[in-house]
């Protein structure tokens, strides 16, 4: 089975890696300089609405349908009650914390290699953006021990230790998620072989994304992270407590995610969206900064073994609901990504909604 590293190595997308260092820029180079083009902004109302994502509590009894109904609306919500502890919450913010305040030769001696995936640079998806984003990243295939042991040359274990644990903790609760999203949708656990293995969610792959936002000298013309959905099933973002992401819905633009003590942000990725048939359309999010607190988040990226093929479940297709897309790997997946972004599901797709069937929020807008 290739790994997640390889299908990644597969698709490069061709990334600058020499980039300034935030933190000491008193002015915004014009390269970071977006205006409202750049943004290909879908909004008209931004901020101005008293939509919010939908909360969901997993200790209540009606989670799965909480859960069923957020992401058919929003492909997103957050969650409270994970059963995550709030030690590992903080100690994963002071891995960022510490990693993103190292001086920059320091991290760049952790740089994301051209063709690689794991380590420091820039967000991948800048290379689809004739603007830089404010914002640098870290992310973890694997074991971070190589890049972790140029970061740190005494304490790397220390700090492995911590990405470790929130690994498998974050998996077992990408489990959890999973599995109500899926119960949401009338799939069981033995409906979807792959993902079962005796009853356990084991065979998932995934990959740890930390960012950081520095304070921005102008941060109305800046754009921390662009628009994008995840290729993922899901997605489960950690960010401290400032505010900075936003996710698109259809009718109301621009909604701000206010950070939650404890909460979780979940995204339905692109995957799931395939998966679902439309029914849970994967969320359209950006970062924006501000001039006054660095903003950090860590987001745990999990999609199916790389080499099986995702599809619209039977479970949601019938002769009045014809699939809408064609089956894919996550490795292809993947290099539809890196060449066609956001228009990546639309090239997937075999057909058009029919009108009134589905009631898919972003669906064509991002791809
Ligand atoms: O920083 C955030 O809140 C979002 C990060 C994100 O969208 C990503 O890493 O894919
Ligand atoms: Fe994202």
């Amino acid at each position: 089975m290739p790994s997640l590293s390889e299908a990644y190595r597969a698709h490069p997308v061709h990334v600058q890696h020499k980039h300034p260092d935030l933190n000491s820029l008193q002015e915004l180079p014009e390269s970071y300089a977006w205006t409202h083009t750049h943004m290909e902004d879908h909004t008209s109302n931004c901020g101005v609405n008293n939509e919010s994502v939908p909360i969901i509590d997993l200790n209540d009894p009606n989670a799965s349908k909480m859960i069923g109904h957020a992401c058919k609306s929003w492909g997103v919500y957050q969650v409270v009650n994970h059963g995550i502890p709030m030690r590992l919450l903080h100690d994963i913010q002071r891995v960022g914390e510490t990693l993103f305040s190292l001086p920059s030769h320091q991290k760049h001696k952790a740089a994301r290699s051209p063709d690689g995936i794991s380590g420091y640079g820039l967000a991948r998806i800048s290379c689809f953006f004739p603007k830089l984003m404010w914002s640098e990243g870290f992310t973890i295939v694997g074991s971070p021990l190589d890049h972790f042991r140029q970061l740190w040359p005494q304490d790397y274990d220390k700090y492995c230790d911590i990405v470790m644990q929130y690994d498998e903790t974050m998996k077992k609760l990408a489990g959890k998620l999973m599995w109500l999203m899926l119960d949401s949708l009338g799939i069981a656990k033995e409906d979807l072989k792959w993902f079962s293995s005796k009853g356990k969610f084991k065979k998932t792959c995934a990959a740890l994304q930390l960012n950081s936002y520095p304070t921005c000298p102008d941060p109305d013309r800046a754009m921390g992270l662009a628009a994008h959905t995840d290729s993922t099933l899901l997605t489960i973002l950690y960010q401290n407590n400032i505010s900075g992401l936003q996710v698109h819905r259809k009718g109301s633009g621009w909604v701000t995610v206010p950070p939650l003590s404890g909460g979780l942000v979940v995204n339905v990725g692109d995957l799931l969206h395939i998966l679902s048939n439309g029914l849970y359309p994967s969320v359209l999010h950006r970062v924006m900064v501000n001039r006054v607190q660095q903003r950090l988040s860590v987001a745990y990226l999990c999609g199916p073994p790389p080499d099986v093929e995702i599809c619209p479940h039977a479970k949601v297709v019938g002769p009045s609901q014809p699939p809408l897309y064609k089956a894919v790997t996550w490795h292809e997946y993947l290099g539809t990504k890196a060449k066609h972004f956001n228009k990546a599901l639309s090239t997937v797709r075999l057909c058009a909604p029919i009108s009134g069937l589905f009631d898919v929020n972003n669906s064509d807008q991002v791809g």
